[in-house]
């Protein structure tokens, strides 16, 4: 039984393709994966027990840890689905893509080259390196043309050369250290346990929840569609039997514009959920994503020829079945809510060029539903931060006391780091105001609760969301609970201005909080929309 060390097989493509290669019982899988926002170990749950699978939680970055696995568990071959893969993350923190897609596959490569050089021949000639790649790395076409083996690479999106570069790395360690390494480019795919960011399941899990659907720009742009399974059958053919140091594309010979995709969806939903309603009324034609691809198609005819593979699922057949599994996997969507993404709209607005983290204002109405509403609660008092920016930067004036309602004038002041997908509070002051800054780095969700029992807002909730693509200054009064969720994907900043000294003067004094997230069955749960 030969062993393939799998990087990335917590993720969408990943985990599908470790289930059908323990499916074969031909091969035994060690599922390396960091674990990052789209990793979801309960996408494998059905494998735990299997006798041929091992998962290690590891990074491809870690070059000592993946040299330790190759050793321990005498791979005879590498499938690199680790990748940062969505474009709108891509365009709202291009670091991380730089750093897993680029130097983590470089580390893998390193780590991979060592090992393969110990290895006696026999098993040196059959070991072999697949990296799995995109088809946005040949860029976008028009209304003609499909991707070849041969296109030139023009990769458009901070996603697509972080893509390409791994690629180009992978090619040069065949043509300079002999590593055996083929490297596939798919088109898009779909299917089961897709991370809910992307088209598919995105519009399933909103048009389901009745929620609107963002379709960015005129709807038009053209995806070729992928169906997972086919797409895994292509990558267990290539590792047998493709030819090394070559290129093969992967693509579902299915062509669709994005609004006859939402159409599909939309129809299917109506039709299994027997709602009565038309979920294509939510549509919602939304600005556009920056650098937008217009059309990606492929010509797999290199790989059917070669090794006689074909797409098997339809796209009627295959959108049945996926809107079928996102409807009765409600338990799988809510585990991938657990890093703070619910279905907001990605990507930065180049005009601001900010480090916004991800969300863009005039997007956010299905991200938070009174995101435009004012809040009511008496005593809370938002104010939009002005930034003022020239060639040195940009300076942000975060209060003035002739500003500062009387009474809520600061006496001290702190800054605090707050890591992705987490939160802090729910808390609350008996005594003191609070007046928070959020201007980024980060967005972050903030909550607000009414705990005043003489108020006219007593019992209502309020969140909006706030930080670099929404600079807002808040003062919070005593009896609003309040706790905020960076939900950006690196670390977030907020500033605080209490009107009391925390601990008194000399911090002599009981602190005067009331830490909510401590008690069990709190009233105050970070639930969102
Ligand atoms: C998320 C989303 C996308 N779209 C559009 C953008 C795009 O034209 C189409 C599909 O968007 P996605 O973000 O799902 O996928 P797409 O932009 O085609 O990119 C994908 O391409 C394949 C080849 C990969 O390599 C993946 O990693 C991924 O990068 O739908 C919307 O209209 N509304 C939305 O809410």
């Amino acid at each position: 039984m030969r062993t393939i060390l799998i990087t990335g097989g917590a993720g969408f493509i990943g985990s599908n393709l470790v289930r059908q290669l323990i499916r074969t019982e031909q091969y035994r899988v060690i599922n390396v994966d960091k674990l990052t926002y789209a990793g979801n170990l309960f996408s494998l749950r059905d494998l735990e027990s299997s006798p041929n699978y091992t998962f290690v939680q590891g990074d491809i970055g870690d070059g000592m840890l993946m040299l330790d696995l190759l050793h321990r568990y005498e791979v005879d071959g590498v499938m690199n689905l680790a990748a940062e893969s969505h474009v709108d993350r891509s365009i709202g923190s291009p670091g991380d893509f730089v750093q897993t897609n680029v130097v983590g596959t470089y580390e893998l490569l390193e780590a991979t080259r060592e090992y393969w050089q110990s290895l006696p021949e026999d098993k040196s000639a059959s070991f072999r390196f697949i990296h799995i790649s995109t088809d946005e790395v040949f860029g976008s076409l028009g209304d003609e043309g499909a991707f070849t083996e041969s296109t030139p690479y023009s990769p458009n999106s901070p996603y697509s050369a972080s893509k390409a570069s791994s690629d180009h790395l992978v090619r040069a360690y065949h043509e300079t250290f002999a590593l055996p390494t083929i490297t596939t480019h798919c088109s898009n795919n779909y299917g089961p346990y897709q991370f809910p960011e992307k088209l598919i399941p995105l519009i399933i899990s909103k048009a389901a929840d009745g929620k609107p659907l963002p379709v960015y720009g005129t709807g038009l742009n053209v995806r070729d569609w992928l169906h997972v399974e086919d797409h895994c059958t292509a990558l267990r053919l290539i590792f047998e039997s493709g030819r090394v140091g070559t290129t093969y594309n992967i693509g579902g010979g299915t062509e669709k514009s994005n609004l006859d995709v939402v159409h599909s969806i939309c129809d299917t939903v109506d039709r299994l959920t027997s709602s009565g309603k038309k979920s294509s009324d939510q549509i919602e034609f939304v600005r556009d994503r920056p650098g937008h691809d217009f059309r990606y198609a492929i010509d797999s005819s290199k790989l059917s020829k070669e090794l006689g593979w074909h797409p098997s699922v339809s796209f009627a057949e295959g959108i049945e079945a996926t809107v079928k599994w996102y409807l009765s996997n409600q338990d799988w969507i809510e585990s991938t809510r657990k890093h703070g993404y619910e279905g907001q709209r990605l990507g930065i607005d180049r005009n601001d060029g900010d480090d916004a983290a991800v969300i863009t204002s005039s997007d956010m109405t299905d991200a938070a539903p009174n995101q435009n509403e004012d809040c009511t609660f008496e005593g809370v008092v938002f104010n939009k931060l002005g930034k003022y920016e020239d060639s040195r930067g940009w300076l942000i004036e975060l209060f003035r006391n002739d500003e500062v309602p009387a009474g809520n004038e600061p006496v001290m002041a702190y800054m605090s780091q707050t890591l992705p997908g987490v939160s802090r509070g729910p808390h609350e002051h008996v005594d003191q105001s609070d007046l928070f800054g959020f201007f980024g780095p980060g967005d972050f969700r903030l909550y607000l609760w009414d705990s005043r029992k003489d108020s006219p807002t007593f019992g209502q909730r309020f969140t909006r969301i706030v930080g670099a693509t929404n600079p807002q200054s808040v003062i919070v009064p005593p009896g609003v609970v309040h706790a905020y969720k960076n939900i950006s994907l690196h670390p977030g900043i907020v500033f605080n201005a209490p009107n009391r000294l925390y601990a008194g003067h000399g911090k002599q004094e009981p602190v005067d909080e009331i830490r909510h997230e401590e008690a069990d069955g709190s009233e105050y749960q970070l639930i969102d929309a």
